[in-house]
């Protein structure tokens, strides 16, 4: 049996300190204990080695290509914010196995208070992100939870799929490793399936007792140049395969030879607009005969385990997801509230009506967010997990179209028609600017900014994404829509009441 490349029980206070990292290779990789949390310097350090990232014709090293800087310093910064001494405390926890700190997006909740816990560490994350990275490292993390919880299903199928699950999430957990993931088929043909045309779907070329040779591609892996692997399982739209070749879960390193990650353009040029800051990337995967050795491989060949699995490795993340949304929704109100009062529209009734359109969204969420925690339950695994979310997932896309509209109608030519920085600095134009562009009450600094912003979040290329991110990231709406109609518990409750409602119109 060949030997596993992780390497996770290590005596507490026997290892390296994080620093010593080597800058070259994330550490746990080649077989040595985690080093536990990252800090922003050790972040960007891990992601030094020869990953195959081509963006825009060119293969570029993420660590120095400049398109990748504003997104790495950001990602760096929320690194320094989990072990930072005002935070520590709340987005890490010791691990029992090196005793370092550990990320507490990777903690397997058993009680109430360990959700408390790990719902305020991913709103650390949202927050120190503003709402603005969508595939913020807490989001896989979740996942990597689920798969920790879902080993028992896989090992019935085969028990060294449950052992590798354990020592993959363990792996994960103790490194602070950032996550991928790219469940789709590339966007070729959605008329044939690809038993009809086999590029169509990543699926085993080969098979051994050292592991699995995999090939296709797949799509979109977001955050895939930041992250350090990729992990693979299947979303809905292709489970159902009708050759077990195509059912493969595993993870694979992002610097696997023969993986190649093509990004989408940047959002890097423009300074002053949070598109490049907050550009997280979204990327093809191709996996041009990649071998992923057996410890990384998770499932193979059984599409039953595979539907059951993805609900289930998606528990959490999900719910984190909605944390995500819920900062992102108030942020949307904040900027609304301000340009209307900034332009003195805020008390005209009708966009005090779109105001509070935006507030009942904002609450909405909120109320949801409680009520699915307090509906959590335990798994067959013995965590705590919360309860279903496909309400949300359903409405979330249409709350955030609506919250960008409302901006737009509110912002008008505004959203377009204001001075940049270098206008703001110049003094032969500050009388103009003062006297045509400020707001009621407002500073033309404070107010071009706020308008600015705006425009980033629902008019550039960057906010248009986040829309299209808002409406498809939990897979294909009318999937969700409809999957919620067939397995909604209170369905005869409701056709009931219609019956007795019906019944009525027989009488006089
Ligand atoms: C910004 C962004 C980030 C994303 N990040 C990730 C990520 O990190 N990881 C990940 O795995 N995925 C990610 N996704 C992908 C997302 O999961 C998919 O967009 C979603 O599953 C839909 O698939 P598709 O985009 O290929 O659309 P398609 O399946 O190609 O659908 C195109 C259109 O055809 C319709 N259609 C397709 N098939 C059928 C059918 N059989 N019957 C009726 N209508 C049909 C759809 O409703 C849609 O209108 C991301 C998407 C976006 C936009």
């Amino acid at each position: 049996m060949p030997t596993s490349e992780f390497e996770t029980a290590a005596p507490a206070g026997d290892t390296p300190t994080r620093d010593t990292r080597p800058p070259s290779r994330p550490a746990a990789h080649d077989g040595r204990p985690g080093l536990g949390a990252h800090d922003g310097a050790s972040f960007v350090a891990s992601l030094a080695d020869d990953r195959e990232v081509w963006v825009e014709g060119e293969r570029v090293d993420v660590t120095t290509h400049p398109d990748f800087q504003p997104m790495l310093r950001t990602l760096a910064g929320l690194y320094d914010r989990q072990r930072s001494p005002e935070l520590a405390r709340e987005m890490t926890f010791p691990s029992e196995v090196s005793g370092h700190p550990i990320s507490l997006s990777y903690l397997t909740p058993r009680t109430p208070e360990d959700l408390d816990r790990k719902w305020l560490n991913s709103r650390h994350w949202v927050e120190g992100s503003h709402g603005q990275i969508s595939r913020v490292p807490d989001f896989m993390a979740n996942v990597a939870v689920g798969l920790h919880d879902f080993r028992h299903a896989l090992g019935e199928v085969d028990p060294a799929f449950a052992e590798n699950a354990e020592r993959y999430y363990l792996h994960c957990r103790e490194n602070d490793l950032v996550l991928t993931h790219g469940l789709g088929d590339p966007q070729v043909d959605r008329s044939v399936t690809p038993v009809q045309r086999p590029e169509l779907g990543l699926r085993v070329v080969h098979r051994d007792d050292s592991g699995i040779v995999v090939r296709g591609a797949k799509q979109i892996a977001t955050l895939a140049p930041y992250a350090h692997d990729v992990l693979i399982y299947l979303s809905p739209a292709n489970y159902l395969r009708e050759d077990p070749a195509y059912v493969c879960w595993f993870s694979a390193r992002l610097d696997t030879p023969g993986l190649r990650i093509l990004c989408r353009r940047t959002y890097h040029g423009q300074a002053h607009t949070l598109g490049s800051r907050f550009d997280e990337q979204d990327a093809m995967l191709v996996f041009d005969d990649a071998f992923i050795p057996h410890d990384r491989v998770f499932l193979l060949d059984d599409a039953g385990t595979a539907v059951k699995g993805f609900h289930a490795l998606n528990r959490w993340s999900l719910y984190t997801g909605q944390i995500r949304l819920h900062h992102r929704l108030r942020v949307m109100l904040g900027v609304a509230s301000l340009l209307a009062k900034s332009i003195g529209v805020d008390r005209f009734r009708e966009v005090g009506a779109m105001l509070g359109e935006l507030a009942s969204y904002v609450s909405v969420v909120d109320l949801a967010l409680k009520s699915i925690t307090r509906d959590a339950t335990r798994t067959k695994s013995g965590l705590l997990a919360p309860g279903p979310t496909a309400a949300l997932d359903s409405i979330a896309g249409q709350f955030s179209e609506r919250a960008s509209a409302i901006v737009r109608q509110i912002g008008a030519s505004g959203l377009i028609m204001q001075p940049a920085e270098g206008d703001l600095r110049t003094p032969d134009l500050r009388a103009a600017l003062d006297l045509y562009m400020g707001g009621r009450d407002t500073s033309v600094e404070d107010k071009s900014r706020m308008f600015r912003l705006a425009g980033d979040l629902v008019i550039d290329r960057f906010g248009m994404r986040q829309e299209l991110y808002e409406a498809w990231n939990r897979g294909d709406p009318a999937r969700v829509r409809s999957a919620l109609y067939t397995t909604f518990t209170d369905l005869p409750g409701c056709e009931a009441a219609a019956r007795v409602l019906a019944d009525l119109l027989e009488r006089p």
